[in-house]
C-alpha cells in the first residue's frame, strides 16, 4: 500500500535549466566538470493551470561574484526548480567545498534563544519509504502492476530500505516532469561518490581493516545480486531502462545510503519511522559538533532545517548536521564513505588489566557530564573529539571518593601506552607514510582517498590517545 495525499509534481510556469557539456544522465555529472558553455532553455508547460504559481525565483540565488572563501557556488539554476510547494531557504548558499557540495551561511547569525529555520522542504519533493511493516512508500508514483512495484514489493521491509529507495529514485528519474529529474543533476556522479560500494579490491586492501573490507565486499555483492535478479536479460524494457548496467543501480543504492535521513514523521494520525531522501537538506555535510538539526513540521508536512538555539554563525561558516550519533568510523565508512580522526565515539579494544582513575582523567582535560553526554569547554586546544573518545574508551576505575595514587596511575598509563604502540606497530604503514601517500597522488579516485584517510584517521586517533595519556601522566603528579 502506498500513502496517497496531495496531487504531486505540478510543474509551474517555466524555468530555464542550464546544462553544460555532458550527458543528460541524472546524477552522473555535476559541479566542477561543467564547462561554461552557453545555456540551453527548456520550457515545461504548466500541467495544472489552476495551481497558484508563486513568482520565480522563490528565493534569491547567491550573488555570482567570486566567493571570498574560494569555494565554487552551485549553478544558479539549482535555486529555481519550481513546484507547487517549493523549498525555501534563508541566509544560506549551496557551494562546492572540500567534502563535495555543502551548505554555507551567507550572513552572520547572532545566537538566538530559539532555534531558527534556514530551510523548509515540503513532503512532496521527498522520496520516502517506511521502515517497518506494513511498508509504504511516498510519493505514490509507482503504479501497481508496474514491474518496479513488484521489485520493490519483493524486498524485505525491515532491512532493504536502501534497495527500495534506490528503485524509487530510479523510477522518479524515469517519470516525466518529476522533480528528481532536475535535482538529480546536482547529485554526485560515480567518480565523485565516496561510497565504498564502488571500491576496488585494491581500495579495500588500502583500508588496512579486514573486517570492514569483508563487510563492504558483502554489501557490494548484495547490491549486484539484487540487480542481477531483477534486471536480468528477460525483464521488460520499461524496467530495463531504469538501470541498464549494474553500475547505475549501485550508484542509486549509494545515493540512498549516503543521503537518506531516518526520521519519525507524523502524517495525520499516523506516526511512522521513515527513510527519506530530502532534497536540499541532503546537501548538508556531517559534523560531530553540528550547528543545525532537522525537524518534521507535521501541520503542513515540511522538514525544517534549523540552527541550534544559542548558536553563533559567521558568514561563510559551513552548516552541518549530525548524521549518526554514537557510531564508530567503520559505520560511517560503510554507509557514507568518510571517517574522522576526531570521532568522539571511536573505540579501542584494550586487552590488558591496566586502568586509570576516571575522575582524575576527566578533570585533567576539563571534561564534564556522563559518558553518553561528555562535553568539554576547557579552552584547551588539545582537547577535541578524540580526547572525548579516549575518555570513553580507556579502561578506567572509580570508587566513591577514593583518590588516584600517582604511582599506580603512572604504571597504568605506561601499560596502556604500550598497548596503543603495539596496535600502531601492527599496521603496515605509519600515519606519516599515509599522509605522504595522500599528498603524492595528485587526483586520487574518491574511494582510494577515502580508504587511505580511514586508516590514517585510525592511527591519528590512537596517537592522540597516547598523547592524552602522556599529558595525564604529567599533570596527575601535581
Ligand atoms: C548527504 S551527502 C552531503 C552532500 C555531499 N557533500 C554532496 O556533495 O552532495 C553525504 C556525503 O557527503 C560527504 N560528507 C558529508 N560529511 C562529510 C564529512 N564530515 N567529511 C567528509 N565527507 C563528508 C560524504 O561523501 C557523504 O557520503
Amino acid at each position: 500500500m502506498a500513502i496517497s495525499t496531495v496531487p504531486l509534481h505540478h510543474i509551474i510556469g517555466h524555468f530555464s535549466y542550464s546544462r553544460r557539456e555532458r550527458e543528460y544522465h541524472h546524477g552522473y555529472s555535476r559541479g566542477h566538470e561543467w564547462s561554461p558553455t552557453p545555456r540551453s532553455t527548456y520550457r515545461l508547460k504548466p500541467i495544472n493551470a489552476s495551481v497558484e504559481t508563486p513568482p520565480f525565483p522563490l528565493f534569491q540565488p547567491p550573488p555570482l561574484q567570486e566567493s571570498p572563501s574560494q569555494l565554487e557556488p552551485a549553478d544558479p539554476d539549482f535555486y529555481k526548480i519550481g513546484y507547487v510547494r517549493s523549498m525555501r531557504a534563508y541566509g544560506i548558499e549551496f557551494k562546492e567545498g572540500p567534502d563535495g557540495f555543502g551548505v554555507y551561511a551567507s550572513k552572520d547569525v547572532e545566537p538566538l534563544r530559539r532555534a531558527r529555520i534556514i530551510m523548509e522542504i515540503p513532503l512532496e519533493l521527498m522520496l520516502t519509504v517506511r521502515q517497518k511493516l506494513p511498508w509504504m512508500f511516498f510519493p505514490d508514483i509507482v503504479p501497481i502492476g508496474h514491474p518496479i512495484f513488484d521489485i520493490i514489493n519483493s524486498t524485505n521491509p525491515e532491512t532493504d530500505w536502501d534497495l527500495r529507495l534506490a528503485c524509487l529514485l530510479l523510477y522518479a528519474f524515469d517519470r516525466d516532469d518529476n522533480f528528481w529529474q532536475l535535482y538529480g543533476d546536482f547529485l554526485p556522479n560515480t567518480d565523485e561518490c565516496t561510497s565504498l560500494l564502488f571500491a576496488t579490491e585494491d581500495d579495500l586492501s588500502q583500508l588496512q581493516d579486514l573486517d570492514l573490507a569483508s563487510t563492504m565486499r558483502k554489501q557490494q555483492l548484495r547490491a549486484l545480486e539484487f540487480w542481477e535478479k531483477n534486471w536480468h536479460s528477460g525483464v521488460p524494457l520499461k524496467i530495463k531502462r531504469l538501470a541498464r548496467d549494474p553500475e547505475r543501480f549501485i550508484w542509486a543504492v549509494s545515493m540512498a545510503q549516503s543521503r537518506c535521513i531516518n526520521m519519525q514523521i507524523r502524517i495525520g494520525a499516523l506516526v511512522q519511522d521513515a527513510n527519506m531522501l530530502i532534497p536540499y537538506a541532503d546537501m548538508l555535510n556531517h559534523s560531530f559538533q553540528p550547528n543545525c538539526f532537522l525537524h518534521w513540521r507535521f501541520k503542513d508536512r515540511m522538514v525544517e532545517v534549523m540552527i541550534n538555539a544559542g548558536q553563533r554563525i559567521k558568514k561563510g561558516d559551513e552548516m552541518t548536521i549530525n548524521y549518526l550519533s554514537g557510531q564508530q568510523n567503520h559505520m560511517f565508512m560503510q554507509r557514507y564513505g568518510f571517517s574522522s580522526s576526531v570521532n568522539p565515539w571511536d573505540l579501542i579494544a584494550f586487552s590488558g588489566n591496566a586502568h586509570i582513575h576516571l575522575d582524575s582523567f576527566l578533570s585533567v582535560f576539563n571534561i564534564a557530564g556522563l559518558p553518553d553526554e561528555y562535553h568539554y569547554n576547557s579552552g584547551d586546544n588539545f582537547v577535541n573529539g578524540a580526547v572525548i573518545a579516549a575518555a570513553r574508551t580507556l579502561p578506567t576505575w572509580s570508587d566513591g571518593d577514593v583518590p588516584a595514587i600517582p604511582s599506580m596511575e603512572r604504571k597504568a598509563v605506561k601499560e596502556l601506552r604500550e598497548e596503543c604502540q603495539q596496535m600502531l606497530a601492527q599496521f603496515p604503514t605509519t600515519s606519516e607514510q599515509d599522509q605522504k601517500l595522500l599528498d603524492s597522488i595528485p587526483e586520487p579516485r574518491k574511494t582510494l582517498e577515502t580508504a587511505i584517510k580511514y586508516r590514517l584517521h585510525r592511527k591519528l586517533f590512537i596517537e592522540k590517545v597516547i598523547q592524552a595519556l602522556e599529558i595525564y601522566r604529567e599533570r596527575i603528579l601535581f
